[in-house]
């Protein structure tokens, strides 16, 4: 899918919602449990139910990895039931040398029919330019994440003085910014705002003026609103540009919103009542 592509999606839907199928065969409706091809059925049912209030879906690749083949399989079923009207996420948060990566980006992008993928980027360039190299195909890089951990790491101030020779004179430029500064002005080098998105905390609500003045143009996937407690009024006030710029994904909150027979109707009302609030702030923009 392209860029203008996903953002006619947006405004002509008037959501920015990403429903996340994070399915786990132990949360699964008492009435779906035990049936073979019960993952399926289940993502199948919130499918049809989401479709109208969501412009994307996130594949957490773990729920299905831990299931070994059959997982795989199901996975495989749900991605190609989505529709192409739809982007579709492997969220699979890859990354490794560069030939390795070739094959993960094969993986995703030519077996399986994902617009993107996250991926890492602690190994750096030649382990995310080969998910690049595919056209229509995205890069989700992990820039600042929603989990405690984020401190760990992508908060570390990395603000740096490097030797330069400029004109014969030495010189010791400053480049200021803790750790996930520096992923969001490389991850610009590698790719543009048509191939490229981050991945942003809805947790991390404080550092998105920062995140937006390094990349105006740039969308972001946000998780982290409902299980996690991210509002989506702080992020979509901060952080909406004039192409929307963002997807906003929530899992647990949508999948799991009841865990009875009527689990689809619930996830598709908890949709909506997310897509009713995006479309208020999709209004206010000035395009
Ligand atoms: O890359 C992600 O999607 C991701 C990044 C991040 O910083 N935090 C985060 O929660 N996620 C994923 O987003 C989803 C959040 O799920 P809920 O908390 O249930 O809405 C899960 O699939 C997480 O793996």
């Amino acid at each position: 899918m392209t860029r203008q592509q996903l953002i006619d999606q947006i405004f002509s839907k008037g959501t920015y919602l990403c429903v996340g199928l994070d399915t786990d065969p132990e949360k699964l409706p008492e009435h779906l449990k035990g049936r073979p091809d019960a993952v399926f059925e289940f993502n199948k049912a919130i499918i049809d139910a989401t479709l109208a209030y969501c412009v994307a879906y996130k594949i957490n690749t773990a729920f299905y990895e831990a299931q070994g083949l059959k997982g795989w399989d199901a996975m495989e079923r749900t991605v190609r039931y989505i529709p192409d009207t739809h982007f579709r996420i492997a969220d699979a948060k890859r990354g490794d040398i560069g030939n390795t990566s070739t094959q993960y980006a094969k993986a995703f992008f030519e077996a399986m029919p994902f617009d993107a993928i996250t991926v890492a980027p602690y190994m750096g360039a030649d382990s995310v330019l080969p998910f690049l190299e595919y056209e229509n195909k995205w890069t989700i890089l992990l820039g600042l994440t929603s989990n405690s951990g984020a401190r760990d790491f992508e908060l570390l101030d990395c603000s740096r003085s490097q030797d330069v020779l400029v004109d014969g004179v030495h010189t010791q430029p400053t480049e200021h910014g803790k750790l996930f500064e520096f992923v969001l002005r490389k991850g610009n080098e590698w790719g543009s705002a048509g191939n490229l998105m981050f991945v942003v905390g809805a947790t991390q609500a404080d550092a998105f003026a920062r995140i937006r003045e390094l990349t105006p143009d740039h969308f972001y996937l946000v998780p982290g609103v409902g299980a996690q407690g991210g509002s989506l009024k702080d992020i979509s006030e901060q952080a909406l540009n004039k192409d929307c710029g963002l997807l906003v994904n929530a899992s647990r909150a949508i999948i799991y919103a009841s865990e009875k027979e009527d689990f689809a109707q619930e996830a598709g009302a908890i949709a909506q009542q997310y897509a009713y609030e995006m479309k208020g702030y999709l209004a206010a923009l000035q395009r």
